[in-house]
Order: C-alpha cells, then sequence, then structure tokens
C-alpha cells in the first residue's frame, strides 16, 4: 500500500463516526453542546411527554411509559452528526499518484427533514479527481462523510453541498461530484402523499462543474446503468 502522509486518529477512533462519546479525541461541536457529549436527554424525554400530552396521549400508560427515555438514546445516534465536524473523518490521505475520478455509488444514507422531523432514506454517489500530487483518501471515509453529514435534522440539498464543500476543502481535488438520491417520508406518508417520488440533487465543484466533457463523463458514470430514478 502506499504512504500515509497524513496522520490524524486512527481508523475506529476517528471522531464520531460511531456516535458522540465514542471516542477519546476531542471532537468540535457545531450546536454549543460541549465536545464528546450526548445531547440532553432529560430535555429531550421532556418533549417527548410534552408531544404526548398534546396528543392526549397518557404517558402513565405502560406501553408508553419508556417512550420518552428511549426517543432520547436514539437521537444520540441519528443525530450523531451535529457534535462532528464533518471534515475530521478525511483524516486518512495516500500518496497514490491517481489523477483520475475516484467514485463511490450507491452509499446507503438516513437523515431526518428538519421541517418534519420524519426520515429521508436514499443514496449518494461521490466522486472526485485527485489533486497535482495523486492524493487519495481512504475509501470508507466517503461513506463515513455520507453517514455523518446525515446525521443531522437536515434538507437534502445541505447535505450535497456539505458533502461536496468538505471533500472539496480537505482533499483541495481538482473536481468533485456528489449526487443525491432520496425518498422524503413527509413527502409519502403525508401532506402531498407521493410514494416513490425521488428527489435527485447534485454538487459540482472544480474541472467538473468548469468542463463539460469532464462533467458528462462524471455524471454518466454516477447515474450508470445501477440507477434507477434518472431514466
Ligand atoms: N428543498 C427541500 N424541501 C424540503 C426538504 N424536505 C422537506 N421539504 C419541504 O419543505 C416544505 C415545508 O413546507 P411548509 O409549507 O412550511 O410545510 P407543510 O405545510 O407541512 O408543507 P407540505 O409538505 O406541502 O404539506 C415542504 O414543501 C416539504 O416538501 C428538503 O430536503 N429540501
Ligand atoms: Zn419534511
Amino acid at each position: 500500500m502506499s504512504d500515509v502522509t497524513t496522520g490524524g486518529a486512527p481508523e475506529g477512533n476517528g471522531a464520531g463516526a460511531d456516535g458522540p462519546g465514542s471516542s477519546h479525541e476531542p471532537v468540535r461541536t457545531l450546536t454549543g453542546v460541549p465536545p464528546g457529549r450526548p445531547f440532553d436527554h432529560e430535555r429531550i424525554a421532556r418533549g417527548v411527554r410534552e408531544i404526548f400530552a398534546g396528543l392526549g396521549l397518557d404517558d402513565d400508560d405502560p406501553r408508553l411509559a419508556e417512550t420518552p427515555e428511549r426517543v432520547a438514546r436514539m437521537y444520540d445516534e441519528i443525530f450523531a452528526g451535529l457534535l462532528v465536524e464533518p471534515a475530521e473523518v478525511l483524516d486518512v490521505v495516500f500518496e497514490e499518484g491517481h489523477d483520475e475520478l475516484v467514485l463511490i455509488k450507491d452509499i446507503p444514507f438516513a437523515s431526518t427533514c428538519e421541517h418534519h422531523l420524519v426520515p429521508f432514506v436514499g443514496r449518494a454517489h461521490v466522486g472526485y479527481i485527485p489533486n497535482e500530487r495523486g492524493q487519495v483518501t481512504g475509501l470508507s471515509k466517503l461513506g463515513r462523510l455520507v453517514d455523518l453529514v446525515a446525521k443531522r435534522p437536515s434538507l437534502q440539498e445541505r447535505i450535497t453541498t456539505t458533502v461536496a464543500d468538505t471533500l472539496d476543502r480537505v482533499l483541495e481535488p481538482r473536481g468533485v461530484l456528489v449526487i443525491v438520491e432520496a425518498e422524503h417520508l413527509c413527502m409519502s406518508m403525508r401532506g402531498i402523499r407521493k410514494p416513490g417520488a425521488m428527489t435527485v440533487t447534485s454538487a459540482v465543484r472544480g474541472i467538473i462543474r468548469e468542463d463539460a466533457a469532464t462533467r458528462a463523463e462524471a455524471m454518466s458514470l454516477a447515474l450508470g446503468s445501477n440507477n434507477r430514478s434518472m431514466h
């Protein structure tokens, strides 16, 4: 294998990919929650009890008794991305001399719509053209990046641009392509009720944005035969 040129935390000890509190490394926080600390469970549980009260449900009902604390514990996992700066997962770079497209397709993710607090789920296709030094990151890091960025209350467009901008900033590649496809439960189970409707968003940077031929090639690889929604 090639040289590891930038260190950072080794695999499995990195910030946040396994959830807040799992790392001994200090993490930067985006929300004012102290580094590495889980969320305020008591407050979240109180909020869930308030929702039950608003719905006229009896939280003394033994079937619901554990739910507020259970929801609070679940938020540690599904909102873990609030506690970690996404750039921290791109902590390994190899000097590989590779100067053409690296693309991972069909990275599954689940996120939470910040408007309705219900899930949206889908797949991301993430690619980049390495910088002049041919530096590449570990393949798993692209999956971790998508995962982490999705684990916040968010919008699909923000996930797409955050993944693209983080790759752009940390790897300084010549180009970046991110395509996200997702089904939003707020559009399936309620409201407009269009189950199966897929939202597709993209973000391109560098030569993939500027050069039409490079963009066309990257797009066609990303949206190749596996892709369901663009045909
Ligand atoms: N751009 C964008 N919009 C989203 C996303 N997730 C949900 N939305 C939309 O956010 C909008 C919120 O609209 P509002 O009119 O404030 O809320 P609402 O009355 O519940 O809207 P309806 O969903 O149309 O019933 C809706 O149009 C949702 O479809 C997302 O990831 N990106
Ligand atoms: Zn929504």
